[in-house]
């Protein structure tokens, strides 16, 4: 059993070098995304990858950088690749939102039969804080954390091991508590906005308050274009790096 991230993208959300944040996990040969932003198709491009190749899409939040690129991928999907639906993992919160709220306007099309997210994607609602077989070797449990309020928003346990932020806020809580002391994850990617007050992002002076042992398990993610002013800045974390292949232990 073999188990690799692929970043396809490190940028925040209005980055211009770096694509949006999200990810390729790689297992026995199946390809998971976690999210799929406004530019992400244009990365998977990048690395050769086509809509058909990607058996499932979870998703952490509606935002443009995280949800932005999916009806390309739907589109592409059902015009290029005769009519396959790929899986798309979400909470019931997200569901309820994500069509009425961000695809319908482009995607609603009666006419020829298309009228809600079920008619593009093999939609696979999860429950909250509830491990789901992705395939062999591979789970993953959305865990609700604060981003926006009011607005719902998911953390990633994979495997119960790697944490994968997504956008929070900084939660001492979260990280020194549950995905450190209580999960032993070894491996964790977090988002970090490298200057200015973190209203509903983990901010680098914040992650830096991070105990040395938690920092050195620490891959930053979701940073803005001047990131290479903070290399070496960062204590014992290091910055994830895009197209980056990283080989987790399971
Ligand atoms: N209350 C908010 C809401 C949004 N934003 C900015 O918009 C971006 C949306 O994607 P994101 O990656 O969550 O980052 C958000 C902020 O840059 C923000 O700065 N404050
Ligand atoms: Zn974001
Ligand atoms: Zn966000």
């Amino acid at each position: 059993m073999s188990l690799q991230i692929q970043m396809l993208g490190t940028g925040s959300a209005f980055a211009k070098t770096f694509y949006n944040t999200s990810a390729l996990i790689r297992s026995n040969e199946r390809n998971l995304l976690i999210d799929c932003g406004s530019t992400t198709p244009k990365s998977l491009y990048d690395i050769q990858l086509q809509p058909d190749q990607i058996d499932g899409i979870v998703i952490s939040h509606i935002h443009a950088d995280h949800v932005g690129g999916l009806e390309e991928m739907a589109f592409r999907l059902l015009y290029e690749s005769n009519q396959k639906k790929t899986k798309l993992y979400l909470t019931q919160a997200i569901a309820d939102t994500l069509w009425e709220n961000t695809l319908k306007g482009g995607m609603y099309n009666p006419e020829d039969g298309y009228h809600s997210l079920e008619d593009y994607f093999d939609v696979i609602v999860i429950e909250e804080q509830v491990p789901v077989v992705i395939g062999p070797g591979l789970t993953i449990e959305l865990v609700p954390t604060l981003h926006i309020s009011s607005k719902p928003s998911y953390s990633l346990f994979i495997n119960d091991r790697i944490f994968y932020s997504a956008d929070v806020r900084f939660s001492e809580e979260l990280l020194i508590h549950e995905v450190a002391a209580k999960r032993n994850c070894h491996t964790i990617f977090h988002d970090c906005q490298l200057s200015g007050q973190g209203f509903i992002h983990a901010t680098l002076d914040e992650l830096l308050t991070l105990p040395e042992h938690i920092q050195q398990r620490i891959y930053l993610m979701h940073y803005a274009d001047n990131m290479s002013d903070f290399i070496g800045k960062t204590g014992h974390m290091r910055f994830a790096a895009q197209h980056e292949i990283i080989d987790l232990p399971e």
